[in-house]
C-alpha cells in the first residue's frame, strides 16, 4: 500500500479534564494519524472520547500529555493566536447541527470564513461560487437556511468548510440529523473531497458509514483502536 502524506499526528497524546478534585480522562495517551487523500472514520459509543480526539485534531484544545502535529507544526508549542490562524487556514469543520447562521443566505454563510481571512470581494465571490458548485448547491445560493432541507443545509456547511481550501475537513456526526438519502449524498460529497486530496475525518455512531471510508478507528473508553473495514468500496 502506498504511503499517503500525513497531515495530522498524535504521539502518545491525550486529554484529561480536572473538575474540582476529580480528573476525567477523556482520551488516553494515543497514537493516531490522519493522511491526505483519505476519509477516516472515528467510530465509538457515546462518551468514549471521539469528539475529544476530533477537537485535538482540529486544534481546538491542547493535549494534556504527548505530542500533536498538524500540517507539520508542533501544536503543543503554538500560542492561541497562532493556533487560531492554523485552524482558519488548514481546517474546515462540519457539525451535526450544520451551524449555519439563520439570517444569512447560503452564499453569505459560505463566504464568512473568507471574510475572516481578509480576502477581497471579487476573490470571495469566485471561491464561494466554486465551493457551491462542488456540492451541487449553486442554484440555492440565495436561500436562507430555513428554506433548505437538512441534507441541503449540510451541503452548504460542507461548502463553507471547503471554501478556504483546507487540507483537513473534520466532521462531527455530520449525518446524524439526516435521512438515508441525504446521508448518502453527504457521505459521497465527503468521499469525493478525499479523492481530490483532502484529509477527511468523520466522527460517527453509525457503522454503516464504513462503506465510504478508507480507514477507520474505534474509540472505546478513551482508547483509540484501529479497526478492519468490513465493506470497503473501491
Ligand atoms: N470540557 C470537559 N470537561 C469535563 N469533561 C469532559 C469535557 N469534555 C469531555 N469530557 C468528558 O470526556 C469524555 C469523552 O467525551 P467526548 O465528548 O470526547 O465523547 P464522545 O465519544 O464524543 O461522546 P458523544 O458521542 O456522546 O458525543 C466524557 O466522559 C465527557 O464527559
Amino acid at each position: 500500500m502506498n504511503q499517503k502524506k500525513l497531515i495530522a499526528e498524535l504521539k502518545g497524546a491525550g486529554k484529561e479534564y480536572k473538575t474540582g478534585d476529580q480528573t476525567i480522562v477523556a482520551l488516553q495517551a494515543s497514537d493516531f494519524q490522519l493522511h491526505e487523500g483519505e476519509l477516516t472514520l472515528i467510530i465509538g459509543p457515546s462518551g468514549s472520547g471521539k469528539t475529544t480526539l476530533l477537537s485535538l485534531l482540529g486544534c481546538v484544545i491542547y493535549p494534556s500529555y504527548g505530542d500533536l502535529w498538524v500540517d507539520g507544526q508542533h501544536i503543543n508549542s503554538l500560542n492561541a493566536t497562532k493556533l487560531a490562524r492554523l485552524r482558519l487556514e488548514t481546517i474546515g469543520f462540519v457539525f451535526q447541527s450544520f451551524n449555519l447562521l439563520a439570517p444569512l443566505t447560503a452564499e453569505e454563510n459560505v463566504e464568512l470564513p473568507l471574510k475572516l481571512l481578509g480576502l477581497d470581494s471579487s476573490e470571495r465571490k469566485k471561491r464561494v461560487q466554486k465551493a457551491l458548485e462542488t456540492v451541487g448547491m449553486i442554484e440555492r445560493r440565495k436561500n436562507l437556511p430555513k428554506a433548505l432541507s437538512g441534507g441541503q443545509q449540510q451541503r452548504i456547511a460542507i461548502a463553507r468548510a471547503l471554501v478556504t481550501n483546507p487540507k483537513m475537513i473534520l466532521c462531527d456526526e455530520p449525518t446524524a440529523s439526516l435521512d438515508k438519502d441525504s446521508l448518502g449524498v453527504v457521505m459521497k460529497e465527503l468521499q469525493t473531497l478525499a479523492r481530490q486530496g483532502k484529509s477527511v475525518a468523520v466522527v460517527t455512531h453509525d457503522p454503516r458509514l464504513q462503506q465510504y471510508a478508507d480507514r477507520a478507528v474505534e474509540v472505546k473508553n478513551g482508547q483509540v483502536i484501529p479497526i478492519e473495514l468490513t465493506n470497503v468500496k473501491g
